[in-house]
């Protein structure tokens, strides 16, 4: 029987600039698409990390260039430029790939708000990478002209880090639950959800923040009583001891293993960290309800359970 899967797919696995994420997005489709074919209803929730890091940086430039004729664009409007485009990509891949093989399906793109406590630590102590890798002379050089903050991301390089506090509520949930129950793919909370703070007056005022879209894939799963969290990235298991001789991979995670693993500083902030402790959330909330962390490729493979960390409670 068919499953509902919420998808959050890595902003690291959407290609580095457009032509590389149009030629992405395709092949993203096609695992996608195998999954509607085999019978799931499937709700797709990707990052940005790498796009939104690219246009807060051209939207800068543009700012010094001529600070009387451009004014700085906040990191909400980025994030909501980057749903946007990410949007427009992945939508038409998958109506592509859907009208190809003869299904007809909706396909919509919701741009999504995502609250966040203005009170949440994180606004103090930045998590999230974003942009692209540089160097380490790139990255003192950056912190010194701009006063960003940076981090070592996973033995890639170095990346821009901003605050990234945990989502509370999906502002749209209502809309994308009507267009789920009307059998129509939905990409929604892209890049985690533009982040957006209650005001008390209706109003709600753009946060200088990314949301990690693994916490926010959650909540999504969990908000459409999803039966699955499958999240996508660039390894095709978790590891302990990662990148180190004694590297191992996992099959399984229970909340304990994974738990401990995690005391341990076995899993990267900001990288593999949420993803775990995401899959762990949802595994937790309910009986029967599993996550899975695994490559883009071995998706369907994964939930026939041939690959892939699986975590469960
Ligand atoms: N313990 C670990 N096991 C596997 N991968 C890890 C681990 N710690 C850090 N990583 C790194 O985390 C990366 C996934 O995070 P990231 O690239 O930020 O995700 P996303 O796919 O969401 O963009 C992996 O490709 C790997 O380089
Ligand atoms: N917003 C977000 O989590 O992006 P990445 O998946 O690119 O890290």
């Amino acid at each position: 029987m068919g499953k509902r899967i919420v998808i959050a797919l890595g902003g690291n696995a959407l290609g580095k600039n457009l032509p590389e994420q149009m030629e992405a997005v395709q092949h993203t489709a096609r695992a996608i698409v195998d999954l509607i074919e085999q019978g799931n209803e499937v709700i797709v929730v990707h990052g940005n990390g790498p796009q939104v890091g690219m246009i807060a940086n051209a939207m800068t430039e543009l700012t010094r260039s001529d600070p009387q004729k451009y004014i700085p664009c906040p990191l909400s409007v980025c994030g909501a430029m980057s749903q946007g485009y990410i949007g427009y990509d992945l939508q038409n891949a998958l109506r592509e790939e859907m009208e190809r093989r003869g299904i007809t399906r909706g396909v919509a793109t919701v741009l999504t708000q995502v609250e966040v406590d203005p009170a949440d630590p994180a606004f103090e102590n930045p998590t999230k990478p974003i942009g692209s890798f540089m160097t380490e002379g790139e990255a003192e050089q950056l912190k010194r002209d701009r006063g960003y903050d940076f981090v070592e991301d996973s033995g890639r390089g170095y990346r821009r880090v901003v605050a990234s506090p945990k989502p509370r509520r999906i502002v749209e949930l209502d809309t994308i639950s009507s267009l789920v129950a009307a059998d129509h793919v939905v990409i929604a909370c892209g890049g985690g959800g533009i982040p957006v703070l209650p005001t008390g007056n209706h109003h709600l005022k753009g946060a200088a923040a990314v949301i990690d879209k693994d916490f926010a894939a959650e909540l999504l799963a969990e908000s459409l009583d999803a039966d699955y969290l499958v999240i996508l990235t660039a390894v095709e298991k978790v590891a302990v001891n990662f990148g180190k001789p004694d590297q191992q991979w996992l099959d399984e995670l229970t909340p304990e293993t994974a738990g401990k693993y995690v005391d341990e500083g076995q899993f990267a902030p900001g990288s593999m960290l949420p993803k775990v402790q995401a899959a762990v959330k949802f595994a937790e909330s309910k009986p029967g309800r599993s996550a899975l962390i695994t490559l883009l490729d071995r998706a369907a493979d994964g939930i026939a359970g041939k690959t892939g960390t699986i975590v469960r409670a």
